[in-house]
Order: structure tokens, then sequence, then C-alpha cells
């Protein structure tokens, strides 16, 4: 009996294939987090161990990112050791036509925005059920904030017309405490008519560490898709 593989996880590889295949060797790569980037972890240190692939060196944006680098034997530094990242792959959550993203699903978005942004070309990978008309059109905007300025924050984005909710652990009591030991709001707004503003303005409220809208930091967004039943990777 052959079981289906899930498209979304077949998307996901495909589009994680191709990523893995931009990096040249000597570069310094920044390693994003998440199920897509960690196939991309995966295909690199599979290029490492053929000999396709030499002296790279990562930067993770990430504890699990870090984790999987080890696991996939990719070496990694830290930005205090390099000045330049070559190029950073990472997933997101959403992406427009502008290819602005909204990012942090995983909690992550405060130290990949730092990898993303430092990188002289930064790819997004996605499968095409990440596609919007309009940034927050299905996820909210995750904000990272200090433990104890949850509540003025909270406060805050409801003026901005937000609905926060505290994150909560999945196999935890509790709420889930990030890389950096903070906790997440997850903000539903009913519209974002203008992400480079509000990702301004929500990062100026006391409190807030980052939050998950990337503007103008996307260079090439790499789509997963099935055509005629078959798996293809767009460019964006
Ligand atoms: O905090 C997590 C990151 O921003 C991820 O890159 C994002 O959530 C997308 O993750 P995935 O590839 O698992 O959908």
């Amino acid at each position: 009996m052959t079981t289906a593989l899930d498209p979304i996880q077949v998307m996901k590889q495909e589009v994680a294939r191709a990523a893995a295949a931009r990096v040249s060797s000597g570069m310094v790569v920044g390693l994003g987090t998440g199920s897509t980037t960690a196939f991309v972890i995966q295909f690199l240190g599979d290029r490492l161990k053929s000999g396709d692939l030499k002296d790279i060196k990562g930067v993770p944006t990430s504890f699990q990112a870090s984790v999987l680098a080890k696991k996939y034997g990719i070496p990694l530094v830290t930005l205090d050791e390099v000045e330049t990242i070559d190029l950073a792959i990472d997933g997101a959550d959403e992406v427009d036509p502008q290819k602005n993203l909204i990012k942090g699903g995983g909690a992550a978005h405060t130290r990949e925005k730092i990898v993303d942004a430092l990188a002289e070309t930064f790819i997004v990978v996605v499968d095409s059920s990440k596609l919007v008309d309009r940034l927050g059109s299905t996820f909210p905007v995750p904000i990272e904030v200090l433990p104890m300025a949850i509540a003025p924050v909270s406060r805050a984005v409801v003026k901005l017309g937000g609905q926060p909710e505290l994150r909560m652990g999945v196999r935890k009591d509790g709420p889930v405490i990030t890389d950096q030991g903070n906790m997440v709001l997850d903000v539903k707004f009913s519209h974002i008519d203008n992400p480079a503003e509000l990702e301004r303005t929500l990062n100026n409220i006391p409190g807030v560490v980052e939050n998950g809208i990337f503007v103008g930091v996307t260079d090439w967004v790499l789509i997963g898709e099935i055509k005629d039943g078959q798996p293809i990777v767009r460019e964006m």
C-alpha cells in the first residue's frame, strides 16, 4: 500500500530544494526557522556531505535552526564573527504582492528580522497557501513583548484597532516563551492598509521587542505550487 504525500509537504520540499541550490561554496548563509527552512537546512547538509558544496557558514535565526544545522553538519557562526551575510533563506506565514511578509508563526521573528535584513540577498520560501492580497488576511501579527509589559502593550494595540491574544504553548502549560525569554501577543487587525506604518507604530510601543511585519526586506520569493499534479517552483 502506498501513502500519498501531503501536497503542502511536497511543495515545501520542492521550494526548499530550489533555495538550497542557490547557495554557493564559501557563502555565509542566514538559516531561517520553521518547517520549510528545516528542509532547506537538511538539503544544505546533503550538499555538504556529497561534496557539492564547501566551506559555508550558517547564521541561525533560532535555537531550532541551530539544532538542525548541527544535526546536518553545517558550521555555525555568530554575528560577532561575520560582517556580512551573503544569502538568507527563510519561511513566512503570509506574503503580499509587494513581497512584504508576516512572520513569527514559530515565535522566531525577532532574530529572523535581524539576520534576514542584514543579508545581501534574502530569499523567502513558501508554499502557495501563504500568498495573500493583503497582509493580515489570514494570520495575526506576532509581537514579541517583555513579560512585564504584556498588559500595557495589549491595551496599546487595542487602541490601534487590534485584538491581542497571548500565545499559549501547545505541549506546555502557560505562555510560549521566545528564545530571548519573552512572550508573544498575536494581534488580529481587521485590515492592514499600510504595513510599513504599522510595523513602525508597533515597534514604538514601550515593551515591544519586535513585531512580525517585514517590509522592504525580501529580494526573492520562491513559491512551491502543484501544477497538473506535479510540484513546480515559481519565482516572484
Ligand atoms: O517564527 C517562525 C518563522 O517566521 C517561520 O519562518 C514562519 O512561521 C513560517 O514557518 P513554516 O515554514 O513552518 O510555515
